[in-house]
């Protein structure tokens, strides 16, 4: 079984490099530079990157970056998603390179999704300096936040994460958007070998951009508070109000991101001790506020 140490990166695509550029500077608080590949290096610590955009034809999700800690944990993550039956592509010289390192092993889930496996990132530890005065970025050794993807082959992508790449099942949401009489759409939290709550959530509904959000952790509550300032002020459309999770305890906004889907800005994410942790199912996803009414509302 793999032993996935956190969330190293997520790649995105879109039509509009600047329109990325300005929202991750002037909104996110991130240091933004342009890649050799052309393409966009947003820096949130000492990494040269933690979201990577590329030019493309859509405003879209690419893939997740899963990080190993060594060549060893790496190869013991290739062999078990191979076992698996997982069609495993090897990363190119070139790829590792745009990457920022080591070896690079691709691979999709049952339900679509590009993921990357990676040990043994470069950086020249350039340290962050927020363009706008964002202190720090919670990345580190809980990795640098989690990514909830789209799961219509929900069963089968829960097995691969659980049963290949060994995540854990933190806990459970059955959303029922439409009340008790309509369908019931699970949203499952996994962690990987890290203290974060959740790395990963699973969600069984599509969603068009390829990724329902990422999720980024600031150090404390006026950023968060000064990142829902600067969202007003660049007009980025918000997807719900300020609120706080039951389940992570993360104190958050939603607003969407160039391509397409949300970012979530928190603050506040408890570190989780998996040894005492008891899987359960919460029926409430916050204890105050995140109406995501106010993201349906000037909808085309
Ligand atoms: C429920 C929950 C717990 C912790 C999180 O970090 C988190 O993002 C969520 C919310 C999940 C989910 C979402 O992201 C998209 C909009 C959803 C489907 C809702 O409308 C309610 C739950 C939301
Ligand atoms: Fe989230």
């Amino acid at each position: 079984m793999a032993d996935i140490r956190g969330l190293a990166y997520i790649v995105a695509e879109t039509t509009d490099l600047a329109k990325w550029r300005d929202y991750a500077e002037q909104v996110l608080g991130m240091m933004a530079s342009t890649a050799p590949d052309g393409g966009l290096h947003l820096k949130m610590d000492e990494r040269q990157f933690r979201i990577a955009v590329q030019k493309g034809e859509r405003d879209a999700y690419v893939a997740t970056g899963w990080e190993v800690a060594s060549k060893a944990g790496f190869t013991t993550a290739v062999d078990a998603l191979r076992a698996a039956g997982v069609e495993v592509a090897l990363g190119s010289t070139a790829l590792c390179a745009k990457r920022c390192v080591q070896q690079l092993a691709a691979f999709d889930d049952p339900s679509g999704n590009r993921h990357e496996i990676v040990w043994g990132f470069q950086s020249e530890f350039r340290h962050f300096a927020s363009p706008v005065g964002v202190a720090r970025f919670i990345t580190g050794d809980i990795g640098m936040g989690h990514v909830v993807l789209p799961a219509v082959a929900f069963e089968e992508t829960m097995r691969l994460f659980c049963d290949v790449l060994g995540f854990g099942l933190a806990d459970m949401f059955n959303f029922k958007p439409a009340g008790d009489a309509g369908p019931t759409l699970p949203i499952y939290f996994l962690h990987c070998n890290n203290g974060r709550h959740h790395s990963l959530a699973l969600a069984g509904f599509p969603v068009p951009s390829g990724c329902v959000h990422l999720m980024v952790e600031v150090e404390s509550m006026p950023e968060v508070g000064r990142a829902m300032d600067r969202m007003a002020a660049h007009a980025v459309p918000q997807s719900s109000t300020l609120g706080q999770h039951t389940n992570d305890k993360v104190i958050s906004f939603y607003m969407k991101s160039p391509s397409g889907f949300d970012v979530e800005y928190g603050y506040g994410g408890t570190v989780v001790d998996w040894a005492s942790h008891i899987t359960h199912e919460f029926t409430q996803v916050s204890l105050w506020g995140h109406d995501f009414s106010v993201g349906q509302k000037g909808q085309q």
